[in-house]
């Protein structure tokens, strides 16, 4: 049996707010030059999570990055609707419309504070390219997008965890590690989907990933 139909597809947000993004705004160079709005091929879209991109591989495409583990389409759909009436979850995905399949995403955060005066202050979450279309600047496409929405939305900062080998990446599209003030600290609670469990020292870094995962 087919997988079930999903009869009309919700968007996590609004698409048209990635199409006023202006990535001269960016310090990243792209060359060619390109952008959520024309991602410099016919077939490539860069526009918010769909219902329908569980069946379009975005599960898949997050498993390059970390352990998923054996999401069902319920579960799926409850996160996304529980994301969606929050408005604070701005996941952002590229699609190859050839083959109607998700080949990018990245998450912006909004984290709501009651200092700066009540600002909100965003977080860069679960970046992942398609590792047979890595090396084209599609990594550098879908940062660039969710930071320049972080900005638009009115974030006064917008922060990332990271593995040292990607900080040149990072620094490359704006990002910068603040003296001092540059450190991650985790506290795992359970083994599980993507943990490690706090139980055991030795397990509390990057132990059960695979080498090129994030223990996101
Ligand atoms: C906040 C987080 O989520 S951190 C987790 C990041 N995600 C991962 O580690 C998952 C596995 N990796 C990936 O999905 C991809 O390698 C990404 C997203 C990191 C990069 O995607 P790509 O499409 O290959 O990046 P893109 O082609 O835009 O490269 C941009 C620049 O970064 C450099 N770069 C890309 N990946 C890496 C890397 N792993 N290490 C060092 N430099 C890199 C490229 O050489 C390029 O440099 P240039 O502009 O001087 O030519």
């Amino acid at each position: 049996m087919g997988a079930p139909l999903l009869e009309q597809e919700l968007s996590l947000y609004d698409p048209a707010l990635l199409l006023s993004l202006d990535f001269f705004r960016s310090p990243a160079k792209f060359n060619p030059r390109i952008s959520a709005a024309v991602p410099g091929e016919p077939w490539l879209k860069v526009r918010p999570l769909q219902t329908g991109d569980f069946h379009r591989g975005f599960l898949q495409i997050l498993s390059q990055l970390t352990k998923v583990g054996d999401v069902s389409l319920t579960q799926f759909l409850n996160r996304f609707a529980q994301m969606r009436a929050s408005g604070d979850y701005y996941v952002t995905v590229i699609v190859d419309t050839r083959l109607d399949k998700i080949i990018g995403s990245a998450t912006l955060v909004l984290e709501r504070k009651f200092i700066h005066g009540c600002g909100t202050r965003g977080r860069l979450e679960d970046v992942v390219v398609d590792d047979t279309y890595r090396g084209k600047q599609l990594g550098k496409l879908i940062v660039v997008t969710v930071t320049l929405l972080a900005d638009q939305l009115g974030c006064y900062k917008m922060s990332l965890d990271c593995k040292d080998k990607l900080i040149p990446f990072y620094t490359s599209i704006g990002y910068v590690l603040e003296p001092g003030n540059a450190n991650t600290m985790n506290i795992r609670y359970e083994a599980g989907v993507g943990g490690a469990g706090v139980v055991s020292n030795r397990t509390a870094g990057h132990g059960n990933q695979p080498d090129d995962t994030e223990p996101s």
